[in-house]
């Protein structure tokens, strides 16, 4: 595609070449680590380190042109350089162009929030693969898929792709037949503009509660991330009507909004709940109809995501019984309340709950269903946000008979000094607790506490596969470890 084309209409200047003559051929690039002959190099700033610094690197590995926001020497004259005011917005420009504006030809919903983004992106996925026998895509953070197939992408792409593999994959995604798109909006993401340029039907929002601190600085600042979704770039909004950020949203959003809601009065209204180990039963309010429903995850949150995902899937124009239905049959998402059970009777939870709303929302269900003892085992991430390592302490400590607490991928920073930080908050309830580094040995040490009838809770990694200490990451997996220890009788 020309490079002019890929332009056309952006503010731009020619600091070298001719773009009339630019053909680029070979993709887009924003890494020189990753640059083929023939591509487009952008340049963006990062956390550590400037692109503007590799646009040598990337001519040297064969780029024809780049877009940089600073003019620079000593490039060689055959490549074509063109300064832009903004390379991060500039990029979803040009990849949405070069891969067709695949956006445009699904639909597309984008779900955004604290936590329940994955789960309610699997749930639309299956109310609409078994409710209305339709081809969907889902983009997160366990990765890319259109019904089972996946789509190939790199291992460190993020939950919410740079909009050069966000485009890359929507154009893939409908190459495989998707009409429809779900996918995770991060607030990193919409920080930094991945989804500018990406056709979104329906916004969907979750909830609000303090996690990303060091990314965002502020609660405020990282509800104005989350608000970016709202403010023009979808046409719909679902929102959670018990959030009071809803409130935000609505104000902002040039379109229609749909709430849901437990507590509140919502467009979709759950009440009378009842949650067992395996799943929640509530009734469904919805234009004037009582409907009788059920999700296959226990808890308040899951009748809340289920909720999201039904009026997601009812602005899309689909049946709201048949949606229903289909969420009733949810397959089980690894790593979200992921239950085995050990030949002695133990079960085991296997979650990813890794802020402090989701931990107390997960350990208040297992609390709300167990007969006997909580054992809770978990640790907080390294070079995430520290400030909510005590209160996931003292939450641990508030719900459970016994903590250990351990590692879970503390990356950079030293786990002893992570576990020292969480230990004050759990310290405080005076619940029994163990500080076990090594998270295999620290699931032992439950597995070995545990008596029948208890649960124990592993919160934290969920479907994650790996631990990464230190620049190293290993192969790890909860349930794998649990099996290997204990055995496993299936549950269900
Ligand atoms: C912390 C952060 O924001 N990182 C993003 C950032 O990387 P960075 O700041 O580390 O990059 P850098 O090393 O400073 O380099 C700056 C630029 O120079 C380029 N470069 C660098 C070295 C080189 O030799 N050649 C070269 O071209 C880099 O590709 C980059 O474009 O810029 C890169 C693209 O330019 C992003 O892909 C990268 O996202 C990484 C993958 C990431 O993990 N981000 C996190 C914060 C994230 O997005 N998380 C959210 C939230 C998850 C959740 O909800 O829990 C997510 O959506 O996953
Ligand atoms: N609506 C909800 N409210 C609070 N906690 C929830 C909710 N839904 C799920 N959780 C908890 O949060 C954990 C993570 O859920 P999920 O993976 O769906 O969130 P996410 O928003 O995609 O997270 P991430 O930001 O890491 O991608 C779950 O394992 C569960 O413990
Ligand atoms: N996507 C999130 C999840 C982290 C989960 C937890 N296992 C950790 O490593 O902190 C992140 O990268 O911040
Ligand atoms: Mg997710």
């Amino acid at each position: 595609m020309r490079l002019t084309d890929l332009l056309a209409g952006w503010d731009h200047r020619v600091l070298q070449g001719d773009p009339g003559l630019v053909d680029v051929q070979a993709g887009i690039a924003y890494d020189s680590r990753r640059m083929t002959a023939g591509a487009l190099y952008i340049a963006m700033r990062g956390t550590r380190r400037d692109g503007h610094e590799f646009v040598g690197d990337a001519v040297e590995w064969g780029a024809v042109a780049a877009l940089v926001e600073k003019p620079l020497k000593g490039l060689p004259p055959h490549v074509c350089v063109l300064q832009v005011g903004d390379t991060r917005a500039t990029a979803p420009v040009v990849a949405s162009r070069y891969f067709g504006e695949p956006s445009r030809e699904m639909d597309v919903i984008a779900v955004t929030g604290t936590n329940g983004k994955t789960t309610v992106s699997y749930m639309v996925e299956a109310a609409l693969r078994i409710g209305a026998r339709a081809r969907v895509g889902v983009i997160g953070t366990d990765g890319c898929r259109v019904a089972h197939e996946p789509v190939r992408v790199d291992k460190t792409t993020p939950t919410t792709p740079e909009a050069v593999e966000l485009h890359h994959i929507l154009r893939c995604m409908r190459d495989q037949g998707a009409g429809t798109v779900v996918m995770e909006a991060s607030s990193m993401a919409l920080h930094l503009r991945r989804l500018d340029c990406t056709d979104i039907d329906v916004g969907v929002f979750t909830n609000l509660t303090p996690d990303h601190l060091d990314d965002h600085g502020t609660m405020e600042k990282y509800k104005q991330a989350k608000l970016l979704l709202f403010g023009g770039m979808c046409r719909q909004a679902v929102v959670n009507a018990d959030d009071p950020v809803s409130v935000d949203i609505a104000a902002l959003m040039p379109g229609a909004v749909t709430t849901f809601g437990i507590g509140s009065a919502a467009d979709f209204r759950a009440t009378d709940l009842v949650v067992n180990h395996s799943g929640t039963r509530f009734e469904l309010y919805h234009g004037g109809r009582r409907r009788a429903a059920v999700v296959p995850i226990p808890g308040r949150f899951a009748v809340a995501n289920a909720l999201a995902a039904v009026a997601a899937s009812h602005v899309l124009g689909h049946d709201v019984d048949a949606v229903l239905a289909a969420i009733g049959q949810l397959p089980p998402i690894p790593g979200r309340f992921e239950t085995l059970c050990t030949p002695a009777g133990v079960s085991v939870v296997v979650d990813y709950a890794h802020s402090s709303d989701s931990l107390e929302k997960v350990l208040a269900t297992i609390r709300g269903f167990a007969r006997q003892r909580v054992i809770t085992v978990f640790g907080c991430g390294g070079d995430r946000d520290p400030t909510k390592r005590a209160p996931m302490g003292e939450i641990a400590g508030r719900y459970s008979d016994f903590v250990i607490v351990t590692s879970d991928n503390p990356r950079s920073e030293d786990p002893e000094k992570i576990i020292d930080e969480i230990w004050p908050g759990l310290a405080g309830t005076g619940t029994p607790r163990e500080r076990i580094t090594d998270r295999r040995e620290a699931i032992s040490r439950a597995l070995a506490a545990a008596d029948l009838g208890d649960v124990i809770l592993i919160a934290g990694k969920g479907a994650e596969t790996y631990q990464i200490i230190g620049s190293e990451t290993l192969h790890f997996d909860d349930r794998e470890t649990v099996r290997e220890l204990a055995g496993e009788k299936p549950t269900r």
